[in-house]
């Protein structure tokens, strides 16, 4: 007998949602960012396929795979320039000063600057691999440490 919606809960890892054009049930693996009609009879599982969401703010330097942004042409500032730049944004933010979102529109040299930086949902295997390491190790909300990629230096917030 298929459970009608008697307010059971849910198996670990669903959500319930509305849709919008429809105004229907659906179920939200959390998870995964995957979405069905059907009520969920088991847990939903992290496969690999997990989804997570990011906005990053990104330092590139003469070194960077692709020394050039919007906002400089040719780039030319050194690795530790950029480090230190990045150190003193990573301050701005913690103090509460502005946002990463705020200061990426203003300073990130990767074009989701525009943005506020916000990559959209990403799984494993999308973005270089210290980026997908330390974004895959944060919990939503949690800013990461510096982080280096071929691109340059990164700070990483996981907004979902
Ligand atoms: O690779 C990109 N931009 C590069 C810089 C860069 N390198 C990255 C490495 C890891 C994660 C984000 C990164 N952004 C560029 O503009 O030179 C991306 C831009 C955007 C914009 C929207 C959504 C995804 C992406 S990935």
């Amino acid at each position: 007998m298929e459970s009608e919606d008697n307010g059971e809960d849910l198996p670990k890892g669903w959500e319930k949602r509305i849709s919008r054009s429809t105004g229907q049930v659906y179920y939200l693996n959390v998870y995964t960012k995957e979405s069905q009609w059907d009520r969920p009879t088991a847990e939903a599982n992290a496969k690999d396929n997990e989804k997570i969401r990011c906005s990053h703010l990104l330092v590139k330097h003469c070194e960077s795979r692709r020394p050039s942004s919007w906002r400089e042409e040719k780039i030319t500032r050194s690795k530790d320039e950029a480090i230190e730049l990045v150190n003193e944004y990573r301050q701005q933010i913690d103090s509460g000063e502005t946002t990463i979102e705020e200061l990426a529109q203003e300073v990130s040299d990767c074009s989701s600057a525009k943005k506020g930086g916000d990559l959209g949902y990403f799984t494993r295997g999308a973005m270089q691999k210290p980026f997908e390491d330390s974004a895959f190790g944060l919990k939503v909300g949690q800013m990461s440490d510096l982080v280096e990629t071929d691109s340059g230096v990164h700070i990483i917030l996981r907004t979902a």
